[in-house]
């Protein structure tokens, strides 16, 4: 953190190299798909005729720095979300390493909320799963509903869950991850769902959490998302690393390839 600050010396926080990711989808296509089916092919050691290969990350890598904001675009389907999964380490690599300093967190899985609880026990689960003691989560909690905006249009925090609209559900995880300062912290989308006043609150937020040190992965396809809160973009299409530079540099390519803003 000093020698960031004295802007000597860089400190990696995810390192990447060659990543390949291959989804593995069984009972793909007409066929067989009976229990016994599959016991006589364990029998006889065969695979399965259904299984379907999707490459979904080809050799990708870079480094990412502490103190960064890392956008990344690209079209449906390109592989960004898995990217951001196999970061976290909830999928494993064909081929190639991800190295990550620290617990990456990315939002909405480490968050683990349950539909049928209040969001008020949401917010205090949401908070032992990320690793907050008691008291931490008591002393945040009500930052974490005001920041959420939940309770605006009335006290929907004591309802539980299943109450709450997808922007809403959307805007209470994203609360809760915020709440705690995290390594390496990833964000698919999650910015897409709340209103323009809470995509305000979140980006002021990502900026501060980058400012205390920790390195923040954005996925979004609002372009306006990614100029005001990333300084470093990556642009994956089917699933190559197509560019990484600077915010503006790779937004503008992007936007020339896609034909507009
Ligand atoms: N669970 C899965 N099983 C099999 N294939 C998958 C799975 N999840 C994603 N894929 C495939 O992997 C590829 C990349 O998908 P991914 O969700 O990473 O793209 P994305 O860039 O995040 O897309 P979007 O912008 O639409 O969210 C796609 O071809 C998709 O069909």
């Amino acid at each position: 953190m000093a020698e960031q600050q004295q802007g000597t010396e860089r400190v990696p926080t995810v390192i990447v190299d060659d990543l390949h990711i291959v989804y593995r989808v069984h009972g793909a296509g007409s066929g067989k798909g009976s229990a016994t089916a599959a016991l006589s092919r364990i029998v006889q050691r065969k695979t399965s005729p259904n299984v379907r290969e999707v490459h979904a990350v080809r050799g990708v890598s870079f480094v990412a720095y502490r103190g960064e904001a890392v956008g990344l675009i690209g079209s449906n389907g390109s592989g960004k979300s898995t990217m951001l999964r196999a970061i976290a380490g909830l999928l494993p690599p064909e081929r190639g390493r991800v190295y990550t300093d620290g617990q990456p967190s990315l939002l909405g899985v480490n968050a683990a909320l349950m539909n049928d609880l209040t969001g008020e026990r949401n917010v205090i689960l949401g908070g032992l799963a990320m690793g907050m003691s008691n008291s931490e989560i008591r002393e945040k909690y009500q930052d974490i509903v005001d920041f959420s905006g939940i309770n605006e249009k009335g006290d929907f925090i004591s309802l539980p869950m299943r109450t709450y609209s997808s922007g809403m559900a959307a805007r209470l995880r994203f609360s809760i991850a915020a709440a705690k300062q995290h390594d390496v912290l990833m964000i698919d989308e999650a910015l897409a769902t709340g209103d323009r006043a809470f995509q305000r609150r979140s980006e002021e937020r990502i900026r501060e959490l980058r400012a205390e040190a920790g390195t923040v992965f954005l996925v979004s396809h609002n372009n306006k998302s990614i100029r005001d809160t990333c300084d470093r973009v990556l642009w994956l299409e089917k699933g190559e690393l197509w560019m990484d530079g600077p915010t503006e540099e790779v937004l503008e390519a992007y936007e020339e390839h896609t034909g507009g803003k």
